[in-house]
């Protein structure tokens, strides 16, 4: 890998629902100067906007109603200097902080899991990452998206772990949320995401794992920064 010593690489990140993803990928981008894309963001955008549209009542989704309003669906990105990172919006419409609600949760397996839709966003993900010096975290990214990824890291970590740490920051946001409730959806994900027909979440044979039930945001890092200068150097 001697010419990202010269070249911007990807940096694939994939895993479990909720251990950490965005967080990671995030952090990783600011200490490289790089792009982060969360691909999640995506799907859960899309999810929203059939909510909205009633393409999904009582928890029932109507594909076909998906995928006619997805012809309609533009999806971009701003960056958001007081987060540090890009904001999603829906045919104009900020939806940030709508996309992370339990009942956006509990849907975006189901939406994520018909073709047409990954069809769309995943050229859209490889259109962002064209130019190389990205951070994309998802489900797909080391599999499908980029599966020439310079750097794959699979991460994981114990679900009542992840389930705790998603319910404080819910809880924290003022959400009426239990940790049972919070815990199902994550299990949930996981096996729909690992079970689907197209492109389901799997470690990609050349992602390195990593597990963070036990470590700090500053643990990663410092685990991370020692991989990637290991890697360029090869
Ligand atoms: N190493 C860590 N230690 C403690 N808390 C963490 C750690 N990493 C992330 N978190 C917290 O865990 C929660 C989930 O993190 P994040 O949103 O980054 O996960 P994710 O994998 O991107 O989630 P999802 O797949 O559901 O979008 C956040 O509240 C975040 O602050
Ligand atoms: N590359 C991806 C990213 C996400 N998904 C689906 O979206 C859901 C929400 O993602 P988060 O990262 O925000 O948790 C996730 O559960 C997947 O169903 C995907 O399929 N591919």
């Amino acid at each position: 890998m001697s010419d990202t010593k010269q070249h911007r690489i990807i940096i694939a990140i994939d895993g479990f629902s909720s251990c950490g993803k965005s967080t990671f990928a995030k952090a990783i981008a600011a200490r490289l100067g790089y792009i982060f894309i969360d691909t999640g963001a995506m799907y859960r955008a899309v999810t929203l906007h059939a909510l909205e549209h009633g393409a999904i009542r009582s928890g029932i989704v109507d594909e076909e109603a998906v995928v006619k309003l997805l012809g309609e669906t533009a999806i971009t990105f701003r960056f958001n200097p007081e987060r540090g990172a890009s904001d999603i919006y829906v045919n104009g419409d900020l939806a940030e902080g709508k996309i992370r609600t339990i009942e956006v949760s509990n849907c975006v397996s189901r939406v994520s899991a018909i073709p047409e839709v990954r069809r769309k966003l995943v050229a859209m993900q490889q259109e962002m990452g064209r130019r190389r010096g990205v951070v994309m975290d998802g489900r797909d990214i080391g599999t499908v998206v980029f599966p020439d990824a310079e750097l794959k890291i699979f991460m994981t970590a114990d679900p009542a772990v992840r389930a705790r740490r998603r319910y404080d920051e819910l809880r924290a946001k003022g959400d009426d949320v239990s940790l049972e409730e919070i815990e199902r959806n994550v299990r949930e994900r996981d096996r729909a995401d690992m079970s689907r027909a197209v492109s389901p979440l799997r470690q990609a044979p050349d992602a390195v794992v990593l597990d963070n039930s036990r470590m700090s945001v500053e643990e990663q890092m410092a685990w991370f920064m020692e991989l990637f200068e290991r890697r360029i150097a090869e």
